[in-house]
């Protein structure tokens, strides 16, 4: 991993919707760049609400995503058909409505317990980075994938189990920080006002999960003006 620090950029928009049509723009753009330049693009998605209006967006692109490879930030222990699972989601909104091939889709066992999933997911992604892309959210309280305020990991693991999640299930997979951050570019989507304290200890240091990320490149920082704590 390249040791000087990242381009930071923070991103104040309007509304959800400009979040979600530039980081729409962003994802295409990225790549662009990294099909031109390797001939694949690999990208690890976000769970939960907020990239979901991105997504749809994507299922109506007109791309060649012959050449995209889809992996998982985090991932609920439920079972694998759950509506709930961050799996299904990006299934619903985007990945379902695309010709990829399902060999490049590489989701987390998590159906399986979270230990098994986590060494499995390993095994997955350990040939596979740098990642291109990373997107992420934040939860209101600062966590971000499944990285929880005051749960503390085996720092030398690419993916941790996590139990014990204040936000259900408890039982989760997650990549670790460093693994989240082993990306060319990673860009957080923060929308709703109420991430907006979230964001304010944030910003004055406090050490929430989400402060625990960066990237080889650029990590953007993109909110609305309702999460804003300006
Ligand atoms: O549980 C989760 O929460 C965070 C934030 O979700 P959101 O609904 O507030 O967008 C999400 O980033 C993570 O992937 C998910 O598992």
């Amino acid at each position: 991993m390249n040791n000087s620090s990242p381009k930071k950029q923070w991103l104040v928009e309007t509304d959800s919707s400009v979040v979600a049509q530039k980081s729409f723009q962003m994802i295409l753009d990225a790549a662009k760049k990294a099909l031109q330049e390797k001939g694949i693009f690999r990208i690890v998605l976000a769970g939960g609400t907020t990239p979901e209006r991105i997504y749809r967006m994507l299922a109506e692109a007109r791309c060649d995503w012959q050449n995209w490879e889809i992996f998982l930030g985090d991932e609920r222990c439920l079972p694998e058909t759950s509506a709930e699972r961050n799996s299904q989601m990006a299934m619903q909104t985007w990945l379902d409505h695309i010709d990829i091939p399902a060999t490049n889709i590489h989701f987390m066992p998590s159906e399986l317990g979270a230990e098994t999933a986590a060494t499995s997911y390993a095994e997955t992604i350990k040939n596979k980075m740098p990642f291109d892309m990373v997107l992420l959210g934040m939860g209101e309280d600062g966590h971000t994938a499944s990285l929880f305020p005051g749960h503390e990991h085996d720092e030398t693991e690419l993916v941790h189990a996590v139990h014990n999640a204040p936000k259900p299930p408890a039982d989760r997979v997650s990549l670790s920080a460093s693994s989240l951050s082993n990306s060319e570019q990673v860009l957080i989507i923060i929308t709703g006002a109420g991430k907006r304290e979230s964001v304010k200890a944030w910003n004055q240091g406090e050490s929430l999960p989400i402060a625990s990320i960066s990237a080889i490149d650029t990590l953007t920082v993109m909110l609305d003006s309702d999460a804003s704590p300006e």
